[in-house]
């Protein structure tokens, strides 16, 4: 067979060009720019190398302000893929060793003769996306999981009827258990009841939760400012992703649950409205503040679980599976439990501000005559002075249990998807080889 020619590599966006110099710049300690689109060295195929890369760099020293003022120099590179057995050896990475994956760049010798470069895979994942379609199969799969739970803990966190306006019978009437609301809810509405207000949850959460992934992969890996790119983001960077993803995400949330908690609330019998009634109904009565009802709570609730969320997550695949941050060699038991406890740990760490919102969202703004709680503040004051502190708990148990199982299914179907998603990149290693540095 004839070899096939070396396909010429354009330079094209932006975006990449940032990346992979800050990528390169960090792993070599010198600042160089590269010219070269990620989605190209994507389409490498086994057939179709080693291809030639052409750049254009400019040596100065480390911490050299004003790098991009030296004079450009010409560089030339191959890339080929190596196995990762090989990737192990060439880069000294001990953890990659195995047929794992290996991640970080090494350069060897000094800019400007031979530098060999890996691109991790990671950092191909990460430019096409992946979380983000990732992600969105995670949050399909938890609300397939979770969301009989989920009504469950909607329905016990609610305050007891009022008998006549502002009087209720708290005192008298103990809230159910968890287990006597699910028979009572079985029995009186059917097995239906608990998957009502699913259908929309399983479109808007597969985009809240794919936006949730796609952020917290960049904001990561941006945050951290470590030279190596050769270890995983650090606990610190992992926590504060999470703490800007939560308040970020809350734009999204914060509407789909006062549709979904309103959706769960209606009892049977009544007409039953569907989401997009429910949104125009909303709509008409009380504009968007209506539809952004309870979104400084969700803020609120969701900004530090988040933080908590990822970095439980983060932390206890390590400890369950030492050294996967970085290989991503995993079980799928580790990943449903580090997913289960992260979601547990996220939920205990704001479960008082869950029920506040669950109230605060599912009062109507215009029945009764007046809405009960007045805002977040006032929620808390009366929901403990009329029914006492451990008001502030109820439902924790299904909230609890839901979340396990919930965040076990987000997680588990998400490092599936984005396995399989990078499957074809992710089994090898691509070497970026200066050939030649022409120097004027
Ligand atoms: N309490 C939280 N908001 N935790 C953060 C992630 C929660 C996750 N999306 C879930 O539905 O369980």
């Amino acid at each position: 067979a004839v070899p096939l020619p070396p396909v010429p590599y354009q330079p094209t966006h932006a975006e990449s060009i940032r990346f992979t110099h800050r990528r390169t710049r960090r792993a070599s300690g010198r600042p160089s720019v590269f010219l070269g689109s990620a989605p190209a060295l994507q389409r490498v195929r086994a057939d179709r190398e080693p291809f030639s890369a052409f750049g254009i760099g400019t040596k100065r020293e480390a911490g050299d302000p004003g790098a991009f003022l030296g004079r450009p120099i010409l560089l030339v590179y191959t890339i080929r893929s190596i196995p990762p057995r090989e990737g192990a050896r060439e880069s000294g990475d001990s953890r990659g060793g195995g047929g794992g994956l290996v991640r970080g760049w090494s350069s060897s010798s000094s800019f400007g003769r031979t530098v060999s470069m890996e691109f991790w895979p990671e950092f191909l994942a990460s430019s096409g996306g992946h979380e983000f379609v990732a992600g969105g199969v995670g949050g399909m799969a938890g609300v397939l999981a979770g969301h009989p739970l989920d009504t469950l803990r909607i329905r016990l966190q609610q305050p007891p009827r009022p008998v006549s306006p502002g009087i209720t019978v708290a005192r008298v009437a103990r809230p159910p258990s968890a287990v006597a609301l699910l028979r009572g809810i079985l029995r009186a509405e059917g097995p239906g009841a608990l998957y009502r207000g699913m259908g929309a949850p399983l479109a808007s959460v597969a985009f809240q939760n794919a936006m949730v992934f796609q952020v917290y992969a960049i904001l990561s890996r941006s945050l951290d400012r470590r030279m190596s790119t050769s270890e995983p983001p650090s606990y610190t960077s992992v926590a504060l992703a999470g703490v800007g993803t939560g308040a970020l995400q809350t734009l999204i949330l914060s509407p789909v649950e006062l549709v979904k908690i309103r959706l769960q609330l209606e009892a049977a019998g009544r007409k039953r409205q569907g989401p997009v009634d429910m949104v125009r109904d909303i709509m008409r009565r009380e504009g968007l503040r209506g539809i952004y009802r309870g979104l400084t709570v969700t803020a609120l609730r969701d900004a530090p679980s988040h933080g908590v969320y990822f970095w439980t997550y983060e932390y206890a695949r390590e400890r369950l599976h030492p050294g996967c941050r970085s290989t991503g060699q995993e079980s799928l038991a580790t990943m449903l439990v580090s997913g289960g406890l992260a979601g547990v740990a996220s939920w205990v760490c704001c479960y008082p501000l869950d029920v506040v919102k669950s109230r605060l969202q599912a009062q109507t703004q215009t029945h009764p005559p007046s809405p009960r709680y007045r805002g977040v503040v006032d929620c808390f004051r009366k929901s403990v002075r009329e029914e006492g502190l451990p008001v502030l708990w109820r439902g924790l148990g299904t909230a609890v249990a839901r979340a396990f199982v919930v965040n076990g299914a987000i997680f588990s179907a998400y490092e599936l998807a984005l396995r399989f998603l990078v499957r074809n990149n992710g089994r090898q290693t691509l070497v970026m080889e200066e050939m030649k540095c022409h120097d004027h």
